[in-house]
C-alpha cells in the first residue's frame, strides 16, 4: 500500500503554485541573474528591518509558551540563528550604495504589518502548530529559492548577489537548517492533531507563503 505523505510534505505540495510564482518574481529572477533596482533594494531592506524585529517578537512568544525544558532548549539554540540576518541587509545596500545604518526605523508598511499581524495571530491562537506553520515559510522559503539558485550554478564572482546566496545557503545548511527543525516539530504535532486543527496549520502556513510573496512584491511591484 502506498504510505501516505506526511502533513509537512502535504504543505510542501500545496504551496507549490505560491513557490513557484516567488521563484518567478523579478526581484527573485533578479538576484539570480545578478540585477535588482536601487529602490527594490532598500525598500526591500528598510521594510525587512521591520519585518525581523516582529518575527523575533513571534519566535519569542512561542517560546515563551513552551513547556518542556528539553524544547525550550531546542527552540532556543535556533534562535541565536535569527539575530544574524543583518549582514545580507548590509549586502543589499552595498550592492544599492546606500548607507545601511540609515535603512532602520522606517514607517512599516501594509504588506509587512499584514504579515507581522499574520505571525502574531498564529501565537495569540495559542497553539504551537499554528504558530510553526506561521513562522516556517520565512526560512523554507528562502531554503528553497537559494537552493535554486546555487544549483542553477548562480553564485560565483559574476553575480553581486553570490554573498547573500550564499549566506542564505548556508544558514540553510544540514546541520542547522531552521525550516527542517520547524517541519520535523510540526508533523510531530500533526500526527496528535485533530482534522479541524490540520486544516487550520495548513491556512497558516499557505497565508505565510502568500505573505513572503507580496513580500517581494511590496518592494518590486511588478505593474
Ligand atoms: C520577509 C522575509 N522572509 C524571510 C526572511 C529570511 N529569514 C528571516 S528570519 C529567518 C530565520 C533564521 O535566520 C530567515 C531565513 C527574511 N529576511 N524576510
Amino acid at each position: 500500500m502506498m504510505q501516505q505523505p506526511s502533513f509537512s510534505e502535504q504543505l510542501k505540495q500545496q504551496a507549490i503554485p505560491i513557490m513557484t510564482n516567488i521563484n518567478h518574481h523579478p526581484f527573485v529572477t533578479g538576484i539570480r541573474d545578478g540585477y535588482v533596482p536601487k529602490t527594490a533594494l532598500l525598500k526591500y531592506v528598510q521594510q525587512d528591518e521591520q519585518y525581523l524585529k516582529g518575527f523575533i517578537a513571534t519566535y519569542q512568544s512561542l517560546v515563551d509558551n513552551l513547556n518542556d525544558a528539553q524544547e525550550t532548549q531546542l527552540m532556543k539554540n535556533t534562535e541565536t540563528e535569527i539575530g544574524h540576518e543583518h549582514s545580507p541587509h548590509e549586502m543589499f545596500c552595498e550592492i544599492a550604495r546606500v548607507d545601511y545604518e540609515q535603512q532602520s526605523n522606517k514607517p512599516v508598511g501594509k504588506i509587512t504589518k499584514g504579515y507581522l499581524n499574520h505571525m502574531q495571530s498564529s501565537a495569540d491562537s495559542g497553539s504551537l502548530l499554528n504558530t510553526l506553520a506561521a513562522l516556517t515559510p520565512c526560512p523554507w522559503t528562502y531554503s528553497v529559492l537559494v537552493k535554486q539558485m546555487i544549483i542553477e550554478g548562480k553564485t560565483g564572482k559574476n553575480n553581486p548577489f553570490t554573498e547573500w546566496i550564499e549566506f542564505y545557503g548556508k544558514t540553510n545548511s544540514e546541520d542547522i537548517d531552521m525550516s527542517k527543525h520547524f517541519f520535523n516539530r510540526i508533523d510531530q504535532l500533526a500526527s496528535k492533531a485533530t482534522t479541524d486543527e490540520l486544516c487550520q496549520a495548513e491556512a497558516y502556513f499557505l497565508d505565510s507563503c502568500q505573505w513572503e510573496l507580496e513580500f517581494w512584491e511590496q518592494a518590486y511591484p511588478q505593474k
